[in-house]
């Protein structure tokens, strides 16, 4: 039996699948590399010295997707497949709820053909909006703010439904906080196309020269120093996270939110200076208007994943801080090049992947 796992190429889903493999999984991934590279699939194999079905494949192609659970022994869906890009969604909204909505709604119709009914999902710290008051737990108020969010919300609701529909079904919905950071092998990690949005990559891109300065958006926030706070976690304990919760819908049925965070907040400033600690590396910056729509603080209450899945983030904000910075220096153009630094010792094995179209 084996753990399907949708967007298994991108950033969370590449580390997940190592986790999974190391804990002695048979996966299958779906990804059409939107947002991804096959690269990564590679890397996977490499670092974990295994070999797994890998089907370049777009969700919303429903023969496709049939054709997977045809092929594979499914048990259960580890489902990440989706465009993520806050602002893009607000100029491409209808692209957005087609890819996110529409391929969960295939996704859900071709498990529930084939009788899969255990399910983990990819859901965000952005369904609480701005709910200013701190830390967040799982049942304060659901807001979304963008179109992005939206699907999110959407998608909630839609499994909520179908469990009500039949209670067969056991849903985790995962909602994340800032994932950052990246596999300690320096093979895998985040790739954003362009320049990216988000701080953690923003910075890594700067201490390497590819960026000039880090823009801090706002420094008049009410927090210790005036930049925005959040809810940093490490992309290795957020994947070890979704093991907690597939042991979990594989032995209950329902629909549970979890908060995945570590329940501490750190300022953009306070992560400029550990990642200056982390690296020895320069990061300039200059302070700029604060982004539209940025909360000042958001963090999480992290006890019902700690007390439900038995699970909780170890890793420090300083490992966090490494292993971006290896990622990033061991690869300047993500999975475009890289630089051979780290040699694993299951290399000669990688070749044994394969991808199918
Ligand atoms: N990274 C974050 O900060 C964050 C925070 C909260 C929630 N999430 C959610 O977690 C999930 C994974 O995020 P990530 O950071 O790894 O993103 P990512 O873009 O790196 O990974 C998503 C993967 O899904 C693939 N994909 C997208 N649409 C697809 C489709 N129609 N068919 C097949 N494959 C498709 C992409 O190619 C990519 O490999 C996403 O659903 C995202 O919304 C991410
Ligand atoms: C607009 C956006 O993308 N929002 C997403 C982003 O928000 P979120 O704002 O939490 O994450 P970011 O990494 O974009 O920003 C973190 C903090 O750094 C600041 N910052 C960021 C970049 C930069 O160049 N300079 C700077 O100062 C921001 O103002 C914020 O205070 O990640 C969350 C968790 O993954 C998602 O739920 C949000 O939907």
């Amino acid at each position: 039996m084996a753990i399907l796992v949708t967007g298994g190429a991108g950033y969370i889903g590449s580390h997940t699948c190592v986790e999974l493999l190391n804990a002695g999984y048979e996966i299958v991934v779906l990804d059409n590399f939107i947002n991804s590279k096959p690269e990564a699939i590679k890397r996977i194999s490499e670092i974990t010295g295994q070999s797994f079905k890998s089907y370049n494949i777009d969700l919303l192609d429903e023969k496709k997707v049939n054709e997977i659970f045809l092929e594979n022994a499914i048990e259960a869906v580890i489902h990440f497949a989706g465009l993520k890009a806050v602002g893009e969604s607000v100029y491409l909204p209808l692209r957005y709820y087609h890819n996110n909505i529409t391929g969960t709604l295939v996704l859900c119709e071709t498990m529930k053909k084939y009788n899969v009914k255990k399910l983990v999902f990819s859901s965000s710290a952005t369904v609480y909006g701005m709910p200013g008051k701190f830390p967040i737990s799982e049942d304060f108020p659901l807001e979304a703010l963008n179109p992005y969010g939206r699907t999110k919300l959407m998608i909630e609701e839609i499994l909520h439904d179908l469990y009500v529909s039949d209670n067969s079904w056991s849903v985790a919905l995962l909602r994340y906080f800032n994932p950052i950071g990246a596999h300690d092998s320096g093979l895998i990690g985040e790739d954003p196309n362009g320049i990216p949005n988000n701080l953690m990559p923003y910075i890594t891109q700067v201490a390497v020269g590819k960026l000039e300065e880090l823009n801090v958006f706002g420094n008049q926030y009410p927090t210790k120093d005036g930049s925005g706070v959040r809810d940093y976690i490490h992309v290795v304990d957020l994947a070890a996270g979704h093991l907690k919760a597939l042991q979990k819908v594989s032995n209950s049925t329902g629909v549970e939110a979890y908060n995945l965070g570590t329940g501490k907040g750190y300022s953009v400033l306070e992560m400029v200076s550990a990642f200056e600690k982390a690296s020895g590396k320069k990061v300039p910056y200059k302070i700029v208007e604060a982004r539209p729509g940025d909360a000042a603080v958001c963090y999480a209450d992290p006890v019902k994943a700690k007390q439900e899945l038995k699970w909780a983030a170890v890793k420090n904000i300083n490992e966090m801080c490494k292993d971006s910075w290896r990622w990033q220096v061991n690869n300047p153009n993500g999975y475009d090049n890289k630089i051979e630094v780290f040699q694993s010792p299951h290399m000669s094995k990688s070749e044994d992947f394969f991808i199918k179209s």
